[in-house]
């Protein structure tokens, strides 16, 4: 695992969006796996002052996103897919045919993780998998527990996942129990991944993705222990608690 260090939140979403831009222009037909939650909106304003600045194309991008609630709307504020429009997809001209997020209101669950699966393959899998982590080591919504061999499923959030994420909501009630989050298989099979990890609720994951050596699926974000081509690009803060910090 490569590490980037990164003064602030700032510099470290700064750093993000280069990193996503130099793929961009490497390749213009480049699958992105997109995240949702605090730490990517930064970035996704950088990509956005790029695409004003520079008119970077997004034309022949294609994107996936890595979860949605159960139950919501894509018009609920707390959707996925309300999030992603509003933080990037409105305003950089990605063509909506080539936007996908789990639909958190199908009927066929099942049948909606087979057909997200399906579709990342047809698309060639994800080139660059931008990833948070969440307080307990979760990527994705693969909470600890979690099998590394799964793809795309539904999950139960744990409590600790709930009341991280009822920030975003009126109260702790409002948040979605369940939610479809693509699997740690599926994760893996990116051909590259990167991860942003910023401040101090974020330290003691970092610290155990780092310098343990521990792949257990106790620990979700230790599978990228098992990935040859993972980037962290991460705060000082989110750092200080390192050994070598
Ligand atoms: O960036 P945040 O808000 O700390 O969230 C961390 C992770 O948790 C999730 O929001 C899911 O709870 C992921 O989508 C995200 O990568």
């Amino acid at each position: 695992m490569q590490i980037i260090k990164g003064k602030n939140y700032e510099d470290i979403s700064q750093k993000a969006a280069q990193f996503i831009l130099k793929r961009i222009h490497e390749n213009n037909r480049l699958t992105l796996g997109l995240a949702t939650g605090g730490t990517p909106r930064r970035t996704y304003e950088y990509l956005i002052k790029d695409y004003e600045n520079n008119h970077t194309s997004y034309q022949t991008v294609s994107s996936f996103n890595l979860d949605e609630y159960i139950g919501l709307a894509p018009s609920d504020p707390n959707s996925y897919h309300y999030y992603m429009y509003k933080q990037l997809f409105s305003k950089i001209d990605i063509p909506k045919d080539q936007i996908f997020l789990p639909n958190g209101l199908a009927t066929d669950l099942a049948n909606e993780c087979l057909s997200y699966e399906r579709k990342i393959k047809e698309y060639g899998g994800i080139d660059l998998q931008l990833l948070g982590i969440g307080e307990n080591g979760h990527i994705g919504f693969n909470e600890p527990g979690t099998p590394f061999n799964q793809r795309t499923h539904v999950v139960s959030l744990t409590e600790s996942t709930i009341e991280a994420n009822a920030r975003f909501f009126d109260s702790i009630d409002e948040v979605p129990r369940k939610a479809i989050t693509v699997g740690i298989a599926t994760i893996l099979k990116s051909k590259e991944i990167l991860l942003l990890v910023t401040g101090k609720s974020k330290q003691a994951a970092l610290k155990r993705l780092i310098e343990s050596n521990e792949v257990s699926e106790d620990f979700p974000a230790s599978a990228l222990r098992k990935h040859e081509n993972v980037t962290i690009i991460a705060d000082e803060e989110a750092l200080s608690k390192l050994e070598s910090s």
